[in-house]
């Protein structure tokens, strides 16, 4: 069995926990039935994954697999990754989605994809990388008493994504504990608004307001100050012609929304001003995580 996961864009700025969109850059994971367990890991952060005790996958599928069957087999495992590790593209998540997917198709247990959302906040907490990573398009998701609500949208195919992505990691968990945990109701305001505007942009499909109405308080500025450069990187792409441009998740990549014919102007610019960066252009993933028997 095969299964692939897309990569994810969460917050979109203000929409802290709440908002993301899934990437086409994808993760592949080669499942079989095996006599001993193996694991080939090949792809974005191979040697360091390698490196490690646990692989973050397996322990998930494990465990996933045993609470469905009651059994712990052995499989072969083989990775090919293509999304890079703690660089706010929703690595964790990625993983997290695939491992609990991967075990009810291998247990041969019925599944709809809102019980792998709801199975994959008991590993990650905030519902806007494992709702895209899902289901694919543009996600606003909502937890409740443990229950994630959400709604999709596909993402049309006129626009693109171009990733700025810095050789710096951050951890998700760490960048989350220096957040304030109170603001100003203005600040509050601010975000609210400008979240309900981006999700009404998105499912309108009216993009071109999205230049005047994304604005975030909560987490960005602190954020990108680890990494000043970003400001840069911001104020390029909108002089550019994005329609708005945002931190990734917890960073450190930066996400910049665009319609296909600005796409590469903007991209060229960015290169041109952050040799050490990965700059892409990408489609938008509409699909989620997907299996290939
Ligand atoms: N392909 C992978 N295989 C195994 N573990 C992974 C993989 N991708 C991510 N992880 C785990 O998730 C961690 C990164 O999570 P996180 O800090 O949330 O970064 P991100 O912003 O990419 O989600 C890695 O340190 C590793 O433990
Ligand atoms: N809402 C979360 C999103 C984290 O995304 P990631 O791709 O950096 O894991 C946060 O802002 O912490």
């Amino acid at each position: 069995m095969v299964i692939t996961v897309p990569a994810t864009s969460a917050n979109l700025g203000p929409g802290f926990d709440t908002l993301g969109l899934a990437l086409n850059l994808r993760n592949e994971i080669e499942i079989e039935k095996a006599e001993y367990t193996t694991i080939d890991i090949y792809g974005e952060n191979a040697e360091y994954l390698k490196s490690l005790k646990r692989n973050y996958f397996v322990d998930i599928f494990n465990d996933i697999y045993k609470n469905l069957t009651g059994k712990t087999d052995s499989f072969s495992f083989k990775f090919n990754n293509k999304i890079p590790l703690s660089r706010g593209l929703g690595s964790s998540s990625a993983v997290i989605v695939a491992a609990i997917t991967a075990a009810y198709e291998m247990a041969q247990v019925p599944y709809k994809k809102d019980k792998i959302i709801n199975l994959a906040l008991q590993y990650e907490p905030h519902p806007d990388n494992i709702t895209p990573a899902t289901l694919g398009g543009f996600c606003v998701a909502k937890l409740k008493k443990n229950r994630v609500y959400f709604l999709k949208k596909f993402i049309p195919t006129n626009l693109r994504a171009i990733i700025v992505i810095p050789k710096k990691t951050v951890s998700t968990a760490k960048s989350r504990s220096t957040l304030k945990t109170h603001y100003p109701l203005k600040d509050v305001v601010t975000n609210v608004s400008s979240t309900a505007m981006i999700t009404a942009a998105f499912f309108s499909e009216k993009f071109d307001i999205l230049r005047n109405v994304v604005e975030d308080k909560i987490h960005q500025e602190n954020r990108m100050k680890i990494m000043p450069e970003l400001f840069r990187v911001r104020e390029i792409a909108l002089r550019e012609g994005a329609l708005m441009s945002t931190l990734s998740g917890s960073g450190s990549t930066f996400f910049n929304l665009a319609y296909k014919d600005d796409a590469y102007s903007i991209y060229s610019s960015l290169k041109d001003n952050f040799k050490d960066f990965d700059v892409k252009i990408l489609y938008f993933d509409n699909i989620g995580v997907k299996v290939y028997n």
